[in-house]
């Protein structure tokens, strides 16, 4: 039987940070021997990137780290890259008329205006994600027991339960209904943590906001230098080979063996700088969104499994070095506020602007707050008018448009991760939630998945009750 035999080489499409993971537990899962070549059309890093302003450069894309997300935390450690964390924070929340919430320099104060406006919905919300969290966290204990899922949904589902399956095919929003968070809560806190994060609104699905609201802990953090370095650091660290081109298509084709009988390999061709190549693989792990845009390969005599591409969101970026308008936001003068969001009201042409540091540390810059250099998000790119009333003066715009994440619009169906026989998908998990540790999640489940797939090592694929039968395993 032909998958007898190790797999000798294996493409990952895609250099961001599910395709730079991928390739790293790949050597770690299938040893020296096999070749990994990585493909990037762009940019190591993908989403990861940074925008120049100045000379100075700053996160355009993933900017932030959550304290928990553990994968991460050990690609800094293993790649010795130093870390930092986002600088205090002053957050105002902006309805379109005033400032809903405004936090103060005073601990206490701020206590009692969120206990005046919210009650305990801040401290419940706290406790409700410490809640999602403590499930979450189980995947980084099945994954070091090699344990494996064959689907997005089945990964889920081994964390969480049927909470989390729940979470998938409902909105944030009636989420926080059920567990009993007013609706006042919903329409100023979490309404802004969506359009923040995610810039959608609270109809997006419970899983993804939840996630989204882990954002408001403390401890968040990001790599000196930009967090792309982890990228480039753990195709360096993996040994794959990079090859800049842009994946066109992948085509199953049986070829004869040196020692008799037949192999079914993947031919996957691609553009490069030299013109159209291609090459042929074992296993093909697709690291990048399948959606009109985004990748367009073509996946030759057989479609992926795939009921319906996701749309990805348009997000603009928009960078100013300039004097924020404090009474645009209602903020009396000097303004001190250095985030501020917004709440759903469709007048409202951004959904954040806050004040960001270039992602190299530098001695404390002297400049009032209001001279600082400003993050925009917004859906439609800013026009000039727009700027004038956001900014007293500006002097520097820079601009980063993405196709960011799904549009989320649950009930959802997590696209398959098995495409094919040996074709994996990685950014399936997505449609649960977009961020750097969900990627490097999902990598590793492909590594381990495809291996034990390779082997036929059915004990280590979705396996049930894993929590419990882990607590007898030392
Ligand atoms: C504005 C913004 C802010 C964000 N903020 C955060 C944050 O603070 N924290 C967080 O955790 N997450 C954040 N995210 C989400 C996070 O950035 C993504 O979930 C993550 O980077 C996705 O990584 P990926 O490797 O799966 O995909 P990508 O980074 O998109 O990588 C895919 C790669 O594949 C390449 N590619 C595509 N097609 C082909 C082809 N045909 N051939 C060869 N190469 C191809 C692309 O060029 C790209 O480099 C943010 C995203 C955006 C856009
Ligand atoms: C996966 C878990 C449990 C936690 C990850 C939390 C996290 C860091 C999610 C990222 C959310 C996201 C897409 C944020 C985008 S905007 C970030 C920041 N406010 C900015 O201004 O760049």
């Amino acid at each position: 039987d032909e998958l007898q035999y190790p797999p000798s080489r294996i493409a990952v499409v895609g250099a961001g940070i599910g395709g730079s993971s991928a390739a790293y537990f790949l050597r770690q899962k299938y040893g020296k021997h096999i070749q990994i070549d990585v493909f990037e059309k762009g940019e190591v890093g993908g989403r990861l990137a940074t925008v120049d302003m100045e000379g100075h450069q700053y996160e355009a894309g993933g900017s932030i780290v959550h304290p928990l997300n553990l994968h991460m935390k050990t690609f800094v450690k293993e790649l010795g890259l130093p870390v930092k964390s986002p600088g205090d924070s002053r957050l105002g929340i902006y309805n379109g008329e005033e400032l809903v919430f405004h936090e103060s320099d005073w601990f206490l104060i701020n206590l009692l205006k969120m206990l005046w406006n919210y009650g305990f919905n801040f401290l419940r919300m706290y406790m409700w994600v410490e809640d999602m969290l403590d499930k979450f966290m189980r995947i980084y204990r099945y994954q070091t027991f090699d344990y494996s899922f064959s689907s997005t949904e089945s990964l889920l589902h081994a964390m969480g339960g049927n909470d989390f399956s729940t979470k998938l095919n409902v909105t944030i929003e009636e989420t926080m209904h059920k567990a009993g968070f007013s609706q006042k809560f919903v329409d100023d806190i979490v309404s802004a943590t969506m359009r923040v994060n995610y810039c959608q609104g609270v109809d997006i699905n419970g899983f993804v906001g939840a996630v989204s609201l882990s954002c408001l802990d403390s401890g968040l953090w990001a790599v000196e230098g930009g967090n792309k370095l982890v990228c480039s650091g753990l195709i360096y660290a993996s040994k794959a080979q990079l090859i800049q081109g842009t994946v066109t298509s992948v085509q199953e084709k049986v070829r004869p063996m040196k020692s008799g009988g037949t192999v079914k390999l993947y031919e996957l061709s691609y553009e490069s700088s030299t013109g159209p190549q291609m090459e042929m693989y074992d296993i093909v792990i697709i690291a990048t969104p399948l959606s009109k845009g985004v990748s367009d390969i073509k996946f030759v005599d057989f479609n992926p499994p795939i009921q319906n591409f996701k749309n990805y969101q348009q997000v603009v970026a928009t960078f100013v070095h300039g004097q924020i308008n404090a009474s645009f936001f209602g903020c009396a003068q000097p303004c001190d506020l250095s985030d501020v969001l917004t709440t759903n009201n469709r007048k409202l042409f951004f959904n954040s602007i806050g004040a960001v540091s270039p992602v190299k540390s530098e001695a404390k810059s002297s400049k009032p707050v209001n001279h600082k250099v400003w993050k925009i998000f917004s859906v439609e790119p800013l026009a000039k008018d727009q700027l004038n009333l956001l900014f007293e003066s500006y002097h520097a715009v820079s601009v980063k448009n993405w196709l960011a994440y799904p549009q989320y619009n649950p009930p959802e169906k997590m696209p398959p991760i098995i495409l094919h026989d040996r074709i994996y998908y990685l950014n399936s998990i997505e449609l649960a939630a977009s961020a750097m540790e969900m990627s490097a999640i999902s990598a590793k489940n492909i590594a381990l998945l495809s291996h034990h797939r390779w082997y036929r090592k059915t004990d280590r694929i979705d396996q049930e009750d894993l929590t419990e039968r882990l607590k007898s395993e030392l």
